[in-house]
């Protein structure tokens, strides 16, 4: 499979701060790759140089075939989508004219407005002025305006992060529908859950470097304890191995018909975070 985007020996450094040290990775066409890290590990630093609004120090990178000195041209901006905190809409027009205008920019027929308000839930605001949003409802209008001109690659930065949980939902359904129809995805978070639920893959990113990158449920499965956690009818929880004495054990329990659950004792992604780097996802 073709890599969207191709990144080799990345360093960053401002100042006398190094932000990135030697980041190496790579993301496939029609991925969800999911970059995460805690504050100031670098995230946003990877996002400007990919989008060509930072010069990298030093290393390589090849987005959509194209070298970073080509980051900067319209052809490429055409062809990506950027979320980041900066919504960089008109505060003085509805929505419904920011989108307008975005519009005829990229040359999409004015009746996708409608069907991305719908998919950010904002079909009832089209006519609220930017100024008067909430700081949600405002980065909602910013994903409905990436996902407008459905492009061949979209970076998200902290997508989620102002949302409640209905809205983050249809964030979430929005961005596999834009997935499933070829868009490749690029986001950081460090929001765990959101990274399981729409990451086909994820990198780690702690001081500067790429920690682990690996699919969720591969990385879940190897630093799982291989253990099983068994809820009994008389309150107690009991800790299995998950091999044959094991499941001597759990027959007892079934035969003497004590069993409430049986849940595989996997980490998340945030216990594996920890584990590899010492540090809590903030
Ligand atoms: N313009 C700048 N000048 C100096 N240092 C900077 C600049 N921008 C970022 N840094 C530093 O580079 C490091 C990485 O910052 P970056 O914003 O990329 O992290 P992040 O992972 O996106 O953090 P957050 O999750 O808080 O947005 C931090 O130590 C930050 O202080």
């Amino acid at each position: 499979m073709d890599n969207v985007i191709e990144v080799n020996g990345l360093a960053k450094v401002y100042g006398n701060q190094t932000a990135l040290a030697d980041l190496d990775f790579s993301v496939k066409k029609g991925e969800t790759f999911g970059f995460l890290g805690p504050s100031g590990s670098g995230k946003t630093t990877t996002i400007k140089i990919l989008t060509g609004q930072l010069t990298p120090t030093s290393g390589e990178v090849k987005v959509l075939g194209l070298p970073f000195s080509s980051l900067r041209t319209s052809e490429y901006r055409k062809r990506i989508g950027v979320i980041t905190d900066n919504s960089g809409l008109y505060q003085r027009l509805s929505v419904y004219e920011n989108l307008k205008l975005y519009c005829q920019l990229y040359d999409v027929p004015l009746t996708r407005i409608e069907e991305v308000l719908k998919t950010v839930n904002l079909a009832n605001e089209a006519k609220k002025i930017v100024s008067k949003l909430s700081k949600g409802m405002l980065q909602r209008v910013t994903l409905a305006r990436a996902f407008l001109h459905e492009p061949d690659l979209l970076f998200l930065d902290e997508p989620t992060s102002a949302l409640d949980p209905v809205n983050s939902m249809h964030i979430h359904r929005g961005l596999k529908k834009l997935n499933e129809k070829g868009t490749t995805i690029f986001l950081t978070t460090h929001d765990m859950s959101e990274a399981e639920s729409l990451c086909d893959r994820v990198a780690f990113l702690h001081k500067g470097n790429i920690q682990i990158m690996d699919e969720p449920k591969q990385l879940r499965r190897k630093y799982s304890d291989h253990t099983l956690r068994v809820e009994l009818k008389n309150g107690k929880e009991v800790v299995l191995a998950n091999n044959s004495e094991g499941a001597q054990e759990l027959y007892k329990y079934m035969s003497a018909d004590q069993v409430i659950s049986v849940h595989s004792n996997e980490p998340t992604l945030g216990d594996i975070f920890v584990e590899i780097t010492g540090r809590e996802l903030i």
